[in-house]
């Protein structure tokens, strides 16, 4: 393929120039007509084939690494709106209520029947007394407490005793709100603080000695070696510090404290009451009372039912399952996308909580290490990536007298397709696979947000009945949240940060969409003498722990971020989150939004949003697409090789795969998994291998070494000779002689060691074993693409569904239900509120054009000057919308005129105007 369109004339152009921009254009009026397009975009329609494995009724998300994502390469295009709110307040364009003062509601769980006494004396009791009839989740009436209320825990000898410090426990779906204190903080930030027992701990490096479980991990050997000298050492973030604090805490605390844990757990052991779990909970935590819907997510874990739970970010889901892990007899497995979130809830357990961790990104040392604790029943909680989950080496762990009591799955919106951030690899969650493969009953979910269709969709993988959904609002009523339409964001950010009550906050988190856009912020706000730092996914390791450290103790009041900040950040007193570009859905909004006021007090949620940035995004979402035509092509490079042999490794390597299909990796990954666990199982995946080998020999020449081994034989046979060196494909050379690639890649490890050889190892690939050819190539292709179509559409909704409530709330608020600006936060609440909901979805107005006098004419000039390339009409879109893809990457095509030009018109549009004169163009040409 020709790919250098520099000089393709494509100058030559039906339009004019990119710059200037159309004219400005007022934002829609509501209420809106929603398009029937996205309308009916949005509804999928179960399949009846009978390979359909997803039954989705709203569409959805695709995994995509939105930490990574990146701009179009164009250069700010003008703003072509201008602000469009009223000033109500001061010098700002909006204005925000302060509540009155309101004492807080201290939450107590409804009263429970209570399990019979000695009921966890046998791994797998009956829970026959824990009737569903008593699980029912009304609001509560509670007692109110006062806005301080004292915090009981326990000075070591089981006795309660009151400390001066108290952790509020606010946060409740309809807690009437504290009296904000802005300038009252304490200067120490929380993050990595321990509340357990009503004492603030504050985690120090001083302890030499490594946590017993987590020591040798790799993680807490970089830290050290990261952290330099003149770093505050008693940084609240240092990994190594807090686990050698947690020890040294233990080993002080033992065994008073410990027996006061074990006193409680007795009781809830012989009777699950919320007298005795309470008891629990103040002997673990120091908390008084349990916050809304934590008691009845213990209860129904105890009672062995698998539960759907959904609270709000920040208010107290690892409770839920960490109460349980101390109760239950056997291992508890929490299941967690990232392994950033994985060490942050390491770190976050109580010290009487064991804990270890198993990700893809271990090495075999370390992975081995912990399987060899799991063994020895010193690991209580495991975290583990869903990659590893269901591999051989895991599941033969449990094969002896370990025994899994729960499986948790955290952000259990990933395992759904239909929400915004599916993960291919949760698809291995499924409630069949693990019982069959660890014998679990109870699995708990849990999520802070999904909407219904996703969360039926969890429920259905995870077989959870819908009797066991506990769910509560979404969004924290501490959350104040504004929004307004910007023509300079820049500006009008720092005008906010200028005036109340942004002004007065000590700490803030700044979200924008693109990394370059962090560092213009941080730079700006700087200039403007604010301290800010950056923190996106592009940065050194070391440079995110840095500023991560200084925000959470508060020795730096501002961090510009993208959505790589945040996940299992558990800083308290976050008192503004400002979005300075549109989030991609509510869910992403409201998880990050969730990071503010997690210490119950008020929090100011301000979002700017403008039109370019929408456009922008919504290119973006059409960049995970695939056609028909290259879910064909790929079809056919897995089951090249139909000798249905289950034994023969395949392999395709990422890279070159990529771009022969015009396929993204994740993209590749989800099919990979889902033509293994779908409907039909037609592959077995293995895990991902580099598999292009290149060796040298030196002891022995390589015919001695093969008359001795026939794996050096096969070598010899199935290699090239490039520069005296020997190149094969590691599967191609194990399958030859009937051995597994990783014995093939020990064998070789064992010559290295000898002497014998060098070799060098490079692309990385997915393997797989074929368990099946499909009968039907065509109707399988049809069904995938379909699937993944009904995916991109979901993404596009959702969207449109966040920026229609931004436009909601700073015009049809205003206007059409006649509330002023700073009664956003009912309005947002209620549009949140109805989004999670589903039943009564908001109105997702299309803003797209539909057509343009040049389109046609543009995309055949386009294919004129680009005679010599192939195209299909969604790469002929993706150029016209500026988003680069594997094979048309946007280092090459971003040259071209025609670039980025039609973002404004709706993708499908710019793909029908494509496949329209792709038609004619061939015909013309065809002889
Ligand atoms: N009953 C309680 N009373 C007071 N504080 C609590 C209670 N339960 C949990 N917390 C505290 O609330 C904070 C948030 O808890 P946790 O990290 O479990 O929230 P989360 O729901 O998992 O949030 P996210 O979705 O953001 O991960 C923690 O500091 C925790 O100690």
């Amino acid at each position: 393929m020709d790919s250098d369109s520099d000089s393709d004339g494509s100058h030559v152009s039906a339009t004019p120039p990119r710059d200037p921009l159309p004219p400005p254009r007022r934002p829609p009026q509501l209420p809106p007509k929603p398009s029937s397009s996205s309308k009916s975009s949005a509804k999928i329609k179960p399949s009846s084939h009978s390979d359909t494995i997803f039954k989705p009724k709203k569409p959805t998300s695709s995994k995509r690494d939105k930490a990574k994502a990146k701009p179009v390469p164009e250069p700010e295009p003008k703003p072509i709106i201008q602000p469009d709110i009223p000033s109500p307040v001061g010098n700002f364009p909006f204005q925000i209520r302060r509540p009155s003062d309101q004492s807080h509601p201290i939450s107590v769980g409804r009263s429970f029947e209570t399990l019979p006494a000695g009921f966890f004396s046998t791994r797998r009791a009956s829970f026959s007394k824990f009737s569903k009839s008593s699980l029912t989740f009304e609001p509560e009436t509670t007692p109110e407490i006062a806005a301080e209320p004292k915090i009981k825990g326990y000075d070591g000898s089981g006795s309660a005793k009151t400390f001066s410090k108290k952790l509020p426990n606010l946060i409740r779906g309809d807690a009437p709100l504290p009296e904000v204190k802005l300038q009252k903080r304490s200067e120490e930030g929380n993050f990595v603080k321990l509340n357990f027992r009503g004492f603030k701990r504050k985690f120090t490096a001083k302890g030499k000695k490594m946590n017993s479980y987590s020591y040798k991990s790799k993680y807490f050997r970089r830290s050290k070696r990261r952290v330099k000298p003149e770093v505050d050492t008693g940084s609240l973030c240092d990994e190594e510090g807090l686990v050698s604090d947690i020890k040294q805490q233990s080993k002080a605390e033992k065994p008073s404290r410990f027996e006061s844990v074990e006193a409680a757990i007795s009781a809830v052991r012989n009777e699950v009451s919320d007298e005795n779990l309470v008891s629990l909970l103040k002997a673990m935590y120091g908390y008084d009372s349990f916050r809304d819907g934590q008691l009845e997510a213990i209860k129904m874990v105890l009672a062995g039912k698998s539960t759907m739970l959904v609270l709000p970010t920040g208010a107290g889901k690892s409770l839920c399952y960490q109460i349980p892990t101390v109760v239950l007899p056997g291992i508890t497995l929490v299941v967690s996308p990232l392994v950033a979130l994985m060490i942050d809830q390491l770190k976050q357990l109580p010290p009487m909580i064991q804990g270890g961790l198993l990700s893809s990104s271990q090495g075999p040392e370390e992975a081995a290490e912990t399987l060899r604790m799991i063994q020895e029943g010193s690991i209580k909680v495991l975290f583990v990536s869903p990659e590893r989950f269901l591999n051989a080496d895991f599941l033969s762990i449990f094969s002896g007298t370990t025994f899994v009591s729960l499986v948790v799955v955290d952000e259990a919106h990933c395992v759904s397709e239909w929400s915004h951030n599916f993960r291919p690899s949760y698809m291995r969650l499924r409630a069949s696979l693990l019982r069959a493969k660890l014998n679990v009953e109870c699995i708990l979910a849990m999520t802070a947000t999904a909407t219904t269709t996703t969360l039926q969709s969890v429920m259905s993988a995870l077989e959870i009945s819908s009797t066991n959904l506990i769910q509560k609002a979404q969004v924290r009523d501490n959350l104040r949240l504004s929004v307004s339409l910007s023509g300079n964001r820049m500006k009008d950010m720092l005008k906010l940060m200028k005036s109340s009550p942004f002004l007065e906050a000590r700490s803030i988190i700044v979200y924008c969409k693109f990394q370059y856009e962090t560092d213009e912020i941080s730079r700006y706000l700087c200039d403007n003498n604010i301290s800010a730092k950056t923190y996106h996914s592009g940065m050194l390791a070391r440079d995110r722990s840095r500023t991560q450290e200084l925000f959470c103790a508060n020795k730096l009041r501002v961090v510009v971020a993208t959505v790589a900040f945040g996940m299992g950040l558990d800083k308290r007193d976050v008192e503004a989150v400002i979005h300075y570009s549109l989030p991609e859905s509510l869910e992403e909004y409201v998880q990050e939004i969730g990071r503010g006021g997690r210490d119950g007090r008020l929090s100011y949620c301000h979002l700017f949003f403008d039109d370019v940035t929408y456009y922008k995004l919504r290119s973006l979402m059409y960049s995970d697409g695939v056609d028909e035509f290259s879910v064909n092509k790929f079809l056919c490079q897995v089951f090249a090789d139909d000798t249905n042999s289950h034994e023969k490794v395949c392999s395709l390597i990422k890279e070159s795969a990529s771009r022969k299909f015009d396929m993204k990796e994740e993209v590749m990954l989800t099919l990979l998994t889902h033509l293994e666990l779908g409907g039909t199982q037609y592959l077995h995946l293995l895990p991902q291998l580099n598999v292009t080998c290149t060796l040298n020999f030196h002891k022995t020449s390589p015919m001695s070494l093969a008359d001795k081994d026939p794996a050096v034989a096969a070598i010899l046979r199935k290699s090239e000779i490039k520069q005296g060196q020997y190149v094969f494909d590691i599967p191609t050379v194990a399958n030859s002689i009937g051995i597994a690639a990783n014995e093939l890649s020990n064998h070789l490890q064992d010559l290295k060691v000898k002497g014998e050889i060098t070799y060098e190892l490079k692309d990385p690939a997915f393997c797989f074993k074929v368990v099946k050819v499909p009968s039907d190539f065509c109707s399988l292709t049809g069904l995938l693409t379909r699937w993944l179509l009904d995916v991109e559409n979901c993404k596009v909704w959702k969207l449109d569904a966040m920026y229609s409530s931004a436009v909601f709330a700073v015009d049809a608020c205003a206007k059409t239900h006649d509330c002023n600006v700073a009664q956003q936060t009912t309005c947002l609440q209620k549009r949140i509120l109805d989004y999670f909901k589903g039943d009564n979805n908001p109105d997702v107005f299309d803003k797209m054009g539909h057509n343009s006098p040049f389109l046609r004419a543009d995309i055949k000039v386009f294919l004129q000057s680009n005679s010599n390339v192939k195209f299909t009409p969604r790469a002929i879109a993706r150029i016209m919308h500026g988003i680069g893809s594997p094979a048309y990457p946007s280092s090459t095509w971003s040259r071209t005129h025609f670039w980025g030009r039609y973002t404004q018109i709706d993708f499908k549009a710019v793909m029908n105007a494509a496949k329209a004169e792709l038609i004619n163009f061939v015909g013309k040409d065809a002889p």
